[in-house]
């Protein structure tokens, strides 16, 4: 009997729940399927906010510890969702959540964190392309997931994550494909629809010009995560501190379920993740992020 290495995917994301919110359905339905899944984490979220207010003194300009409580729920969350490896760029605490970069009129762009020595924002982009370099030689993974070049929706760490990314995978020609997950239009649309028709939802429902949302015709693969939905609800209610959870009749299993960050803005949860190819062979891909490379285990088990 010959045994072969499993598939393997990598991703790369800025923050503790980024993970699960962009790409939790993602994994869940890879890990699923035997894929080795790797997630890379840039930074401990030490600058987020906090939605439960008796945690609220973890906060970074008070007791500062929210980065080792994101540890504790990104640990959960990994488990949830059935990730086989997680890794810190650069070792854990290498890198510092930079924070949210705000416009004050007449003040520069910038906030107090991101001018902190460890700010990943602030770091050598070689030397993070580098370290994550170090990881893709180690790992092998044969699919790549992190942002677009807008970091999803402007974070500037999830900006500086596109970046070392890109910068490391070009490096490592093992890597068969890099994708972007992106917010699909069409699905924010019909999601908030959702929303909206649901009652009793405990959020601002918004616009759809409110939420980051791309083109669908720039969208290469939409991979189907619907079965692995209660596995991403159960990952994002890890993240407690930075997500709150809302189902309607879910148990049924038609029900709608929706989340919303410490913004309190009502999100859809959908049964599609979406991603725009950005390097690799497009032939096959168009559901499946492994699609036509011929890597097998990618499959549903069932159908081995
Ligand atoms: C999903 C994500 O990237 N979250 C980041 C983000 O958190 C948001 C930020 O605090 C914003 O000001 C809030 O309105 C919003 O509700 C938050 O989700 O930025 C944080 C600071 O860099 C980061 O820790 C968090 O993971
Ligand atoms: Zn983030």
């Amino acid at each position: 009997m010959t045994l072969t290495a499993p598939p393997r995917l990598l991703l790369v994301h800025a923050h503790p729940d980024d993970e699960t919110l962009w790409t939790g359905g993602t994994i869940a339905r890879y890990a699923a399927r035997g894929v080795q899944v790797t997630v890379v984490t840039c930074t401990l979220g030490e600058e987020g906010e906090v939605i439960p207010e008796s945690l609220r003194g973890l906060a970074s300009e008070q007791a500062d510890q929210l980065g080792g409580y994101r540890l504790g729920e990104l640990r959960s969350a990994c488990s949830a969702l059935r990730v086989a490896g997680h890794r810190f760029l650069g070792g854990i605490g290498r890198w510092r959540d930079s924070g949210m970069v705000w416009q004050e009129p007449g003040k520069a762009a910038g906030t107090v964190a991101d001018a902190h020595p460890r700010a990943f924002v602030n770091g050598d982009l070689a030397e993070q392309s580098d370290s994550l370099e170090a990881v893709l030689r180690e790992v092998k993974p044969q699919v790549v997931v992190t942002y677009a070049a807008d970091g999803g929706y402007g974070h500037p760490d999830h900006i500086r994550a596109h970046d070392v990314t890109m910068a490391a995978t070009a490096k490592v020609p093992d890597v068969l494909r890099v994708f972007h997950v992106v917010p699909s239009r069409e699905a924010v649309r019909e999601g908030l629809d959702r929303l909206a028709r649901a009652e009793g939802m405990p959020f601002t429902l918004p616009r759809l010009h409110e939420l980051p949302h791309v083109d669908d015709e720039s969208v290469t693969t939409v991979v189907d995560v619907g079965e692995h939905l209660p596995a991403k609800i159960n990952a994002l209610r890890a993240h407690g501190t930075q997500v709150r959870v809302w189902l309607d009749q879910w148990d049924n299993g038609t029900g709608v379920a929706g989340y919303a960050l410490s913004n309190d803005v009502g999100q859809p949860l959908a049964n599609t993740e979406h991603y725009v190819l950005a390097r690799g062979a497009e032939q096959g891909a168009s559901t499946d992020l492994f699609g036509g490379l011929g890597v097998s285990g990618t499959e549903p088990v069932s159908e081995r």
